[in-house]
């Protein structure tokens, strides 16, 4: 007996086959996910008590991979979650289930297997192997995030030898014009003339403004610092590359992660605006020195190419023939080296100094401390300024609270790290990507607690010479977990310019203005109640920056 019409019955059973054929594809894809998600559950399962052991017999144990944290896409594995925009928001889900006991796990990356160190005591030994580059994540960041072509790459890294390699010449350059004692009283005093030219124009009438205390800051030290580095003529030819440079570099890690240019067109286009200029300039500034920036070994500092660090590389991209573009493509990751990190981590130090909702006798202190380190003709003593305890303290709090680096290394040899109680230990092997990231060091919740480590507490790394009585600076008991600079081999370059740069910018800030906070303004510029916290962004971001900023009035200090 027929229950349908003829028609109806014609249509369902023509529906029916088309639907099935749509769902194929949908089921296969479940089954892949599910079967790859119990593989991996499983495999996670089975090595996890080997990682935990406590026994006494644990020091017997053979060395063995980490365990692997389970995933359900192929191929991308753990990316998605990767890649929240939340400060910390991928490390607070991973140890809601996986025991920070192991000290170490492995994550699927986009294809790529990486581990993951949180042991102190294996992060300790990772920076002290021999083992170890950063080559791999510098190509990467070159050409992903800097826009750095495929050929120019080639021409960078192309010769293969350790020691005549564009790496090994670039270390040399670091070490001798950046690095060294010289070098860097060199740079600073360049940088301090610069940045007292900026403020010298600042309310010279004796007046009274308003304005967002960071933004101004910002403008600031990235004039005086870009000057200092790259010499006065980029600023002439290309006039708002401060102001482009951090648009761009808000979007940077969007594109060194590879969101496609299709999602994210806005960033793709604020870094060609600034590798426009920047060529630019390249093109302007050869022509007018004929092709040949100033000797860095006989000329201290000239406006064109500015300082011995720059034009030694300078010659060195013109020996490995990279073109205008290319050179263009590679100072942009020398100026962020120079501007992302430093400026930040100014700007956190005076908001948080000036904060009248936080310490209110910090700000007294703060200039008690500076004004000893003014000599008789109002000059900085800057080795005393840089020894100042609670500046000091301030400067790591700083760090500690807002650095959000992943130092990532290439093993070209097999490595055994220790796990924190010495007794296990993980095996590494040769070609493996490690990755150590400063959030899980500097916020353990086991080392920095009274007050607790997500909070900001200027004197954090004081404690009481039980000699003098007096506070003392110590970064004591902190090592494989608190490493804003990286570490080992590959450790910043500029650590030492960058603490003498962000200190001396904040005393002439602090003893050169008398500020008045009128309040706290949200990104869009809108009034709020609460100091400015982190602004959302991919982890890895280096120093983090604020979503917001501190509406001050200010005039010269009397
Ligand atoms: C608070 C400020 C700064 C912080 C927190 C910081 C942090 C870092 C970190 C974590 C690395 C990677 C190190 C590693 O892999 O072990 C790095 C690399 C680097 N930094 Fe800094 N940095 C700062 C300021 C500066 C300044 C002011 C300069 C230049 C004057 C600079 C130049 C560089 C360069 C050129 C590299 C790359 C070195 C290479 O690839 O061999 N940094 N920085």
């Amino acid at each position: 007996m027929e229950l349908l019409p003829p028609n109806l019955l014609t249509t369902s059973t023509l529906i029916h086959p088309l639907l099935l054929l749509a769902l194929i594809p949908i089921f296969l894809v479940t089954i892949l996910v599910t079967l790859t998600y119990l593989y991996t559950t499983l495999r996670y399962h089975l090595v996890l008590p080997h990682h935990l052991s406590t026994t006494n017999d644990a020091g017997k144990l053979s060395p063995q991979p980490p365990p692997h944290i389970p995933y359900a896409i192929p191929f991308l594995g753990s990316a998605f979650s990767f890649l929240t925009p939340i400060p910390g928001g991928y490390w607070k889900a991973l140890f809601a289930f996986h025991p920070r006991a192991s000290g170490a796990c492995t994550l699927l990356l986009g294809g790529k297997t990486t581990h993951v160190l949180f042991s102190a005591n294996a992060v300790t030994q990772l920076f002290k192997s021999r083992g170890t580059s950063r080559m791999v994540f510098n190509k990467m960041v070159m050409e992903k995030g800097f826009g750095v072509s495929k050929e120019e790459l080639g021409k960078f890294y192309g010769v293969d030898d350790p020691q005549n390699g564009a790496e090994h010449q670039q270390d040399v350059i670091w070490q001798n014009y950046l690095l060294k004692t010289e070098a860097v009283v060199e740079l600073l005093g360049e940088f301090l003339g610069a940045l007292r030219h900026e403020l010298a124009e600042e309310l010279k009438d004796g007046g009274v403004k308003e304005v967002e205390l960071y933004e101004w800051l910002r403008r600031h030290m990235f004039t005086a610092s870009t000057a200092t580095f790259f010499g006065k003529r980029i600023l002439e030819v290309y006039p708002r590359l401060g102001e482009d440079f951090f648009v761009f570099d808000r979007e940077m890690l969007s594109m060194f992660f590879g969101i496609p240019r299709l999602f994210i067109p806005k960033a793709y286009e604020s870094r060609k605006k600034v590798l426009d200029g920047m060529e630019e300039w390249h093109v302007k500034t050869m022509e007018e020195c004929k092709n040949s920036p100033a000797d860095p070994e006989t000329v201290k500092w000239e406006p064109a190419y500015g300082s011995r660090a720059n034009r030694a590389r300078q010659r060195l991209y013109a020996q490995l023939g990279l073109t205008m573009r290319g050179r263009a493509a590679v100072d942009l990751g020398f100026l962020f080296g120079i501007s992302s990190n430093a400026i930040p981590t100014a700007g956190w130090m005076l908001m948080h100094i000036l904060d009248p909702k936080a310490d209110t006798t910090l700000y007294r202190d703060v200039m008690e401390e500076l004004k000893s380190a003014v000599n008789k003709d109002g000059t900085l003593n800057i080795p005393e300024l840089m020894s100042l305890p609670l500046l000091q303290s301030i400067f790591h709090e700083v760090l500690r609270l807002y650095v959000d680096v992943l130092v990532t290394r290439e093993l070209f040899e097999d490595l055994n790290l220790p796990i924190d109680d010495g007794k296990t230990r993980i095996a590494l092997m040769k070609g493996g990507i490690v990755m150590a990231p400063s959030w899980l060091g500097h916020r353990d919740e086991s080392l920095w607690v009274n007050p607790p480590c997500e909070v900001f507490h200027a004197r954090r790394f004081l404690k009481v010479d039980p000699e003098t009585g007096k506070p003392i600076f110590s970064t004591g008991g902190t090592a494989g977990k608190f490493f804003p600079f990286g570490g080992g081999r590959s450790i910043c370059p500029g650590r030492v310019f960058a603490k003498q740069e962000i200190l001396t910018s904040l005393s002439m800030v602090l003893l050169g203005f008398e500020f008045e906070v009128l309040g706290y303004v949200g990104e869009s510029g809108r009034k709020r109640d609460r100091f400015p916290s982190l602004r959302n962004g991919y982890s890895g971001s280096g120093v983090m920056v604020m979503g917001g900023d501190v509406k001050v009035r200010m005039k010269r200090m009397q």
